[in-house]
């Protein structure tokens, strides 16, 4: 049986998981405080010498190669063995891996590694399910609508739930679908609340038997406190702090009546 956002918030906070986030250098102060503020609790790991060892005492592990290098590679491949070997679930978010060469070949060596949740925009969804997108560098540029048909297809050839985020997302396990609305334009004027949502997602998929109904839970938690901060926020700067006294105060009553309605999946 699936569970709902407001149940997997209530065990979120009842027993916040340790989440390993190996994120890049623009997020990892932005993404520690989302996740505590959520009610999880971040380990930003990520040397080689370390990761795998430390993914054995996570709840989970995500990886995003925002700012990638040949060192964060050796942690990112570390900590998911150190995952995989301990069964916790891994997210990966392919921060521009339309971008350059490098990032092609690391983030296809990634998803070879088999995420349990792949969490984008729609340009990076659109380019791992190898289609053209009009994404440059790590912001989305492309609708929500025109990657889910590749959403669908990538989260069949992965074996991931694939998450596709902009001003209305979408979920997909490649049978199933949801679409999830809320949030604020100010979002994508901070930066970072894609990579530090990438980390919520890691911290919902520690306490739910499902991976499907983790990322839904995180993205209606988001969506949620989104349309809260934007609530008197009059722009980008006051909207920021807003949103972490939201994130905090969501409840699970409050998740229960998210905007999550079911898409069709045609076969
Ligand atoms: N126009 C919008 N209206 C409402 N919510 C939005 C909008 N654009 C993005 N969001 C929300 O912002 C959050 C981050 O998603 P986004 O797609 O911007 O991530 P991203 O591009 O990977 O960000 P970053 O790489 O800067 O971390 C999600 O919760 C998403 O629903
Ligand atoms: C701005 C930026 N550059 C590399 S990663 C990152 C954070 C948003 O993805
Ligand atoms: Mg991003």
């Amino acid at each position: 049986m699936s569970q709902a956002p407001d149940t997997l918030l209530t065990a979120l906070r009842a027993t916040p998981p340790l989440v390993q986030c190996i994120t890049n250098y623009v997020a990892m102060n932005i993404a520690a405080n989302v996740m505590l503020a959520a009610g999880a609790s971040p380990a930003m790991v990520f040397d080689v010498e370390e990761a795998e060892e430390f993914a054995g005492i996570a709840g989970a592990v995500t990886v995003n190669i925002g700012t990638l290098s040949p060192p964060f590679v050796a942690g990112m491949h570390a900590a998911i063995r150190g995952a995989r070997g301990a069964w916790r679930p891994w997210v990966l978010d392919p921060v521009a891996c339309q971008a350059t060469a490098y990032r092609r070949e690391v983030v296809q060596a990634l998803v070879a590694e088999r995420p349990t949740i792949i969490r984008g925009n729609a340009s990076e969804i659109l380019s791992l399910a190898g289609e053209a997108s009009k994404g440059q560098g790590v912001d989305g540029r492309d609708p929500v609508a025109a990657a889910e048909e590749g959403a669908r297809r990538l989260a069949r050839s992965s074996g991931a739930v694939v998450a596709v985020t902009g001003e209305v997302d979408y979920v997909t396990d490649g049978t199933r679908a949801v679409r999830v609305e809320g949030g604020s334009p100010f979002m994508p004027m901070n930066t970072a609340l894609g990579c530090s949502l990438t980390c919520l997602c890691g911290a919902y998929a520690a306490v739910a038997e499902d991976a499907f109904d983790a990322a839904v839970a995180a993205l209606a938690h988001f969506a949620v406190a989104g349309a809260k901060a934007d609530e008197g926020a009059s722009g980008p700067g006051s909207f920021a702090p807003r949103f972490l006294d939201a994130l905090a105060a969501v409840t699970p009553a409050d998740l229960s009546r998210a905007a999550i309605y079911d898409a069709a999946v045609p076969a």
